[in-house]
């Protein structure tokens, strides 16, 4: 393992669409970013992560991804298992995103839930929408934040 992608995945964290500073992200950047997220693992070789990219004047933010889990055709891989293989692609972009020097976050509230969202998306009953990733420019990519200890999480076992 290399000190450098234990020190991107430390230096990661949320950062929040008041946060961001002005500024258009290179379409280069956003492609480096999908295209890590491609790479997440997935049961089956279902490759279950959609996206939809927003730009534009009217944001907050730079670019804002939708996030879906389009459900795979091999119904023996449990729909856990799909959103987990997501949550795997958007923690490529997370980390990608900090590596390139901007700040993100995973959005599940506001109208996520609602199914009018899913209709927008044009999304099938067993798809789902998971979030909206809002990505930005930040002054720093420094945040602090605290953990509670790995060893209160981990049971060793030796037999
Ligand atoms: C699946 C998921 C959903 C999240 N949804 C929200 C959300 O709706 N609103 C929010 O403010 N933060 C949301 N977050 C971000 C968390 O609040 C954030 O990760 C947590 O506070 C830890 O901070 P850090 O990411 O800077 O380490 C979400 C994170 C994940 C992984």
């Amino acid at each position: 393992m290399t000190s450098e992608i234990s020190a991107i995945i430390k230096e990661r964290r949320s950062f929040y669409p008041h946060e961001f500073i002005k500024g258009e992200i290179p379409k280069k950047d956003i492609d480096s970013i999908l295209e890590n997220a491609n790479w997440a693992p997935n049961h089956g070789m279902t490759e279950p992560w959609r996206f939809f990219v927003f730009s534009g004047k009217g944001l907050q933010s730079s670019h804002v991804i939708a996030i879906i889990m389009q459900r795979g055709n091999n119904k023996k891989i449990p729909v856990l298992e799909e959103v987990e293989a997501v949550a795997c692609a958007v923690q490529n972009m997370a980390l990608t995103v900090t590596d390139l020097g901007y700040g993100a976050y995973w959005s599940t509230g506001g109208m996520v839930k609602f199914k009018e969202a899913k209709e927008f998306f044009g999304l099938r009953e067993e798809d789902q929408l998971l979030g909206l990733f809002y990505i930005g420019k930040v002054v720093t990519t420094k945040k602090d934040s605290k953990r509670g200890a790995i060893t209160d999480k981990v049971t060793w076992v030796n037999e």
